[in-house]
């Protein structure tokens, strides 16, 4: 196995997703043809009819194209992706392409998940490429009937670091408000804009360490109980000295009991649908926060996720926050996809530092009871 490289090193990579016709390729393409200056890789599947054009985009440009057949990424071509991840590694070894991240153009039926497991898996992957955020784009005209008919694109705004509505130009603000609060609902942690015709700031969808860095303290807690009464869980404020050993936890592991995504779905066709009226939406999948300023003891905490995992781990689509540890000085970055989670040492605590720990969970039906007193129990007496 290679020596991995250090976090800075590695090269980012940008997750696409959305439901089928919300604007993916329209994206892209204006990534591809803008002149940012930067090297992209694409790797995309070529399902669908609106396939992306190769020609076009790597007409005097930089990026390499690599196009991943047979089906969506998420249920056939896990393998390929892998392939298609170490192909461009090894091209890129020896100087014969050159660029400095990749975008993953899921298709429009895909649950990220598997795709983004595939960054936690392969020891060499994941020594070479950071997963960098899941992007997903949710068409403001057809958004609302999507989620109610298709999981999958529930899935893939749970799972998204950043949501791009498309085609705000084709609903009035009420529709736009009321899909928003929706998306806010089954996702509190991903900030959501409007993106018209694919145009957008690329600062704001590449390099945001949306996988990575602490992003749930973009969480605003007070617009989150606002909008979702359930979603916020508090805790007593409550302080706990402790001493300065360090917990060195494993960089890059992870558990993995199979069956991570075991509800295989049907590449149909394509779902555009007219308006109606939306009453209640009782969303499948949904968020809920866990805060503690009391700190945890690792051992039982370690064995409560274990558990935890191994029951719920299908239906957690991602988990991710800030751990404070008994007897560790640092905050440790703590965050998983179904059953895969990984823990690494985040910034020290600073001395005038409230500790705290901030969890955000956001699944399928979880039962948010199990969850929160099960890891109240495992705070340090
Ligand atoms: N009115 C409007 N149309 C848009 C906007 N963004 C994209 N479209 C149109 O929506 C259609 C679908 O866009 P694509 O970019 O092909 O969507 P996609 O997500 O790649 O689609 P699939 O590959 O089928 O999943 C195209 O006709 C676009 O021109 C927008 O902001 N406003």
């Amino acid at each position: 196995m290679n020596q991995p490289l250090r976090l800075e090193q590695m090269v980012p990579v940008t997750v696409l997703t959305g439901f089928l016709g919300a604007g993916k390729t329209t994206l892209l393409k204006r990534i591809l043809t803008e002149h940012h200056g930067r090297r992209i890789a694409v790797i995309e599947n070529e399902f669908g009819p609106e396939s992306i054009d190769n020609d076009l985009l790597v007409q005097d440009s930089d990026e390499q194209i690599v196009e991943l057949n047979n089906g969506c990424v998420c249920c056939t071509v896990r393998g390929d992706l892998l392939r298609a991840l170490l192909d461009l590694k090894q091209r890129r070894d020896s100087g014969a392409i050159q660029f400095e991240r990749v975008i993953i153009e899921t298709t429009g039926l895909a649950n990220p998940g598997p795709v983004c497991q595939t960054f936690f898996m392969d020891d060499e992957v994941a020594g070479y490429y950071r997963l960098d955020a899941v992007v997903t784009i949710v068409d403001a005209k057809h958004g609302m009937e999507t989620l109610d008919r298709q999981p999958e694109a529930q899935k893939q705004i749970g799972f998204a670091d950043r949501i791009l509505v498309s085609k705000k130009d084709l609903v009035n603000q009420a529709d736009y408000d009321a899909l928003r609060h929706r998306l806010v609902r089954i996702n509190p942690r991903a900030p959501i804009e409007p993106v018209n015709f694919g145009d957008t700031d690329l600062n704001k969808i590449l390099d945001i360490s949306g996988f990575n860095i602490d992003s749930i303290l973009e969480l605003d807690p007070a617009f989150l109980s606002d909008t979702h009464p359930d979603a916020a869980h508090d805790h007593d404020h409550h302080d706990h000295g402790h001493h300065g050993h360090d917990h060195h936890d494993h960089g890059h592991e992870h558990h993995h009991h199979g069956h991570d995504d075991d509800e295989g779905h049907e590449c149909g066709p394509n779902c555009h649908h007219h308006d109606h009226a939306h009453p209640a939406h009782d969303d499948e999948i949904g968020a809920f926060i866990f805060r503690s300023d009391k700190p945890f003891d690792p051992g039982l905490l370690e064995e409560f996720l274990g558990g935890v995992l191994e029951v719920y781990g299908p239906d957690l689509l991602r988990y991710k926050g800030i751990l404070y540890l008994k007897g560790v000085n640092r905050r440790m970055l703590f965050q998983g996809v179904h059953m895969l989670m990984g823990a690494e040492p985040g910034k020290p605590w600073g001395a005038q530092e409230k500790k705290s720990t901030k969890l955000v969970f956001i699944g399928r039906k979880l039962p948010k009871e199990i969850f929160t007193q099960g890891l109240e129990q495992c705070l340090a007496k």
